[in-house]
């Protein structure tokens, strides 16, 4: 009874703390951000308790994704409703909440500068819902600080131009083989495709390479499992969020912790195996492409040895020694941030020259004059395949496959005159930036490849105008192999296809994490006998 008597008073005490907390951070802070912001001249649709934004942001983006849109480029409106809508109330700069999360929207490309470049101390990365989390491994893409630099350093000659060119070969190899599989079943000279599968398997492969090079067999079995997780993850995140339902061990979790054994147990199979053979190598590899797993493992061991032989260096630090669970997050965001996004890339630019006829007699042509009718471009055809790279930039900018990045202040900061709290998120619309007539004309929605012909830093009236790769120390780190691969999966399907949309095609780009189309890419492929059947073909 005694005892009650002081129980209870804390008790409540401790409820009322409690209570006092969240409603300062679900109700007061928000309410005295709202204001700062106000008083600054920028508005935004009202926070509301917890939820925010986010009951309207959906039943905007549900309407909009309601229906297919005409063959049009105009595609902000659907892709990004909620920001096409404020924006016409609000103008460009507004505040949205996400939950208790305000999001400050930001198009200036001087600001874009600012926070990606030239004041980038000031942000970081956001931290990513955990179901996406899961399935982007917490590799590049998501690490911070010292070990992000450290895996940065490491992983980084796997992309250089001269390293991917050795992977030309075995890139032309897999979609001439596709290209043929599409001639088997074609039927009377003609095959409806359903693109975006295609080029799904084809990028997973080259992903494959790059990941593990001379151990590709054994990765693709590592990256079938991770794709089976990745699975499992999607079907999780299309649910409601239960914070910590992952933790429970119910069937899809145990399935879900038995794959991350099994990967796990493979991958260091697989290390083994390659540390064994290393010994037998060159000393860089000899003229096989340096892969992720090959580069990782010699970072390992070359901090093993060091840790060894006493000798103390800041990069030894437990910040920056490599562990198998390091590898396995790397190859999880390879596999995921390399995939779809190139993918994606072709689907689109596959859909826009099925659209734009002309412009795909033109890249024909050219790819016919420098390559031949049947020859696998080489590395020195890709550089001259200049239309080509004008088409792929005029894709990039109209459908970016990454529609909108986002920065956190880590401390208050001033950006372009405004005062911005710590722990404010930068919304940067990339979409919105790559369609901004300000920026790219009255022309800003058509399809015209030749406003890059002097180049991507004079397309647009600011070099920042023009961002489908991300600006900064933070750009993708795949940039070279997805727009080599680009180039020469394009070169190789217009060499020996002309195509043309199916008549079940409903254009309708839709966002859930990259772009896509929400009702698939169905294109008709007419295989080219000669290369003067084209010019038949393309008109
Ligand atoms: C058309 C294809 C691609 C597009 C449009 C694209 C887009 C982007 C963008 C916009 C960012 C920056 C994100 C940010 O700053 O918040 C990024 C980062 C990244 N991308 Fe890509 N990407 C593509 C292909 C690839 C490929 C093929 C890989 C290969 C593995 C890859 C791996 C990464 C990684 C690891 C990062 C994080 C880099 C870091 O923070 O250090 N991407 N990508």
């Amino acid at each position: 009874m005694e005892e009650n008597w002081f129980w209870q008073p804390v008790l409540v005490f401790l409820v009322l703390v409690l209570v006092l907390k969240i409603m300062g951070l679900l109700w007061w802070r928000p309410r005295r951000i709202e204001e700062h912001f106000s008083k600054q001249g920028i508005k935004g649709p009202h926070y509301r308790f917890f939820v925010g934004n986010v009951k309207e942001l959906v039943e905007l983006m549900l309407k909009a994704s309601s229906q297919p849109m005409p063959l049009s480029h105009n595609i902000l409106p659907r892709v990004l409703s909620f920001y096409h809508h404020w924006k016409k109330i609000y103008g460009a700069t507004f505040l949205v909440w996400f939950g208790p999360t305000p999001r400050l929207t930001v198009t200036d490309p001087d600001l874009i500068r600012e926070i990606f470049a030239q004041r980038s101390e000031f942000y970081e990365k956001n931290d990513s819902h955990p179901l996406v989390r899961q399935l982007e491994g917490e590799g590049l893409l998501t690490l911070k600080g010292q070990k992000w630099a450290h895996h940065r350093k490491i992983i980084s000659p796997t992309f250089h131009m001269e390293n991917l060119k050795l992977l030309i070969p075995v890139m032309g190899k897999s979609v001439v083989e596709m290209s043929e599989k599409w001639s088997e079943m074609s039927n009377s000279g003609e095959v409806e495709i359903e693109v975006s599968d295609w080029f799904q398997t084809l990028t997973e492969d080259v992903i494959t390479r790059t990941a593990f090079g001379i151990s590709y067999e054994d990765g693709k079995a590592i990256f079938q499992l991770q794709a089976q997780q990745m699975l499992y993850a999607a079907e999780a995140f299309q649910k409601v969020f239960i914070p910590g339902y992952r933790f429970l061990p119910t069937k899809k979790n145990r399935s879900s912790w038995k794959l991350d054994k099994e990967i796990k147990k493979s991958l260091m199979k697989l290390i083994e195996r390659r540390k064994e053979n290393s010994c037998n190598e060159t000393p860089d590899g000899g003229s096989s492409p340096k892969d992720l797993l090959g580069l990782m493992i010699k970072a390992s061991e070359n901090e093993t040895t060091r840790t060894m032989s006493g000798s103390s260096s800041s990069s030894n630090s437990p910040s920056s020694t490599i562990t198998v669970g390091d590898i396995v997050e790397e190859c999880k965001s390879f596999f995921f941030a390399g995939k779809q996004t190139t993918s994606n890339l072709l689907t689109w630019t596959t859909v826009l020259l099925a659209m734009h006829p002309e412009w795909q007699e033109l890249g024909r042509q050219e790819v016919l004059r420098v390559c031949g009718p049947h020859d696998i471009p080489t590395k020195d055809d890709v550089a001259k395949l200049r239309k080509l790279s004008m088409i792929l930039n005029e894709s990039l900018r109209l459908y970016p496959p990454a529609i909108a990045t986002i920065r956190r202040a880590k401390a208050d900061v001033e950006l372009g005159g405004y005062k911005i709290p710590r722990g404010t998120e930068l919304l940067i619309p990339i979409i919105a930036v790559h369609h901004d007539q300000g920026l790219w004309g009255n022309d800003a929605n058509e399809f015209n490849p030749a406003r890059f012909s002097d180049g991507v830093a004079r397309a647009a009236k600011h070099p920042m105008a023009f961002i489908p790769f991300g600006v900064g120390a933070r750009t993708c780190i795949g940039q070279n192999l997805a727009i080599l691969q680009a180039k020469l999966a394009m070169a190789i399907i217009l060499q020996r296809f002309s195509f043309r949309l199916a008549p079940s095609y409903q254009h309708a780009p839709t966002v859930l994490m990259l772009l896509y189309p929400q009702y698939g890419a169905p294109i008709i492929f007419r295989r080219l006998s000669s290369p003067t059947a084209s010019t038949d073909q393309g008109s």
